[in-house]
């Protein structure tokens, strides 16, 4: 890029790297709505997203606590109470742990993360460090991802209800409110980077930003796929032990 783009074309740059990197590209997640799964490899995802779930609000922590003003303080704040909820047993966090206790795994165990791949360890600290260390503008853009999930979303929540037997509409609990937190701050982050990115230089750092998040996403799913598709499945993490 040599001269900055309109606010409109930058949104369509960034709808673009969407449309290609997205992880609903990903073979395991087509697979995963597909009913292609066993029970195991279902378990095996949820135990290990799980990890993203429980870092997301830190991440935002870290954000909240370097944002200059009281309007983006108290727009980032929610997203903490959307994931830890507001007292015991609310919150996407809490939902999460339905899901892998709807597929039948013990919760301590989930908690504790000793059955995490380390793939998954690594991406997502990674994506906590991006924030921490990165621009306030390229935090907020590494967020961008979630213009893009009321689709997976969707897709995920209509196949996995079709195909497998034992996800029930109570189990996938997390997923419903996500359609419509996911696009309220999408739209903040997307306005807030539209209005705030002017300078070529802005720009890629925005461009680079939505790049790397797609980078972790997919990276989660590789790990996924190598360890419990393959079979390789590295020493200490999960082995499912229905098939
Ligand atoms: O199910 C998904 O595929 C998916 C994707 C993403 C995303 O695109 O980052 C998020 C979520 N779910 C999600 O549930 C969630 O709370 C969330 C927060 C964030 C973020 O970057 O702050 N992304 C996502």
């Amino acid at each position: 890029m040599s001269t900055p783009l309109s606010p409109d074309a930058l949104e369509a740059r960034l709808r673009e790297i969407g449309a290609e990197r997205y992880h609903r590209n990903h073979p395991l997640h087509q697979a995963m709505y597909a009913g292609e799964l066993t029970k195991g490899q279902l378990q095996a995802w949820a135990l290990n997203r799980y990890y993203y779930q429980a870092q997301i609000p830190i991440k935002d922590a870290t954000l909240l606590a370097r944002l200059p003003t009281t309007e983006l303080r108290r727009e980032w704040r929610r997203r903490i109470e959307d994931h830890d909820g507001t007292e015991p047993g609310t919150g996407g966090i809490a939902r999460w742990l339905k899901l892998t206790e709807g597929l039948g795994l013990d919760t301590p165990y989930v908690e504790s993360l000793r059955g995490l791949l380390p793939a998954t360890r690594f991406a997502v600290d990674a994506y906590v460090a991006y924030v921490r260390d990165r621009s306030i503008l390229a935090a907020i853009a590494s967020s961008l991802t979630e213009l893009f999930s009321p689709t997976i979303i969707g897709e995920r929540m209509e196949g996995m209800l079709r195909n497998y037997s034992f996800i029930s509409e109570d189990t996938m609990a997390y997923f419903a409110p996500r359609l419509t937190q996911a696009p309220r701050d999408s739209t903040f982050a997307l306005n807030y980077v539209k209005e705030h990115a002017r300078t070529v230089e802005q720009q890629q750092e925005v461009i680079d930003a939505l790049e790397f998040k797609c980078s972790v996403l997919w990276t989660l799913l590789d790990a996924l796929d190598y360890a419990y598709v393959e079979g390789h499945t590295p020493p200490g993490a999960f082995i499912p032990t229905t098939p």
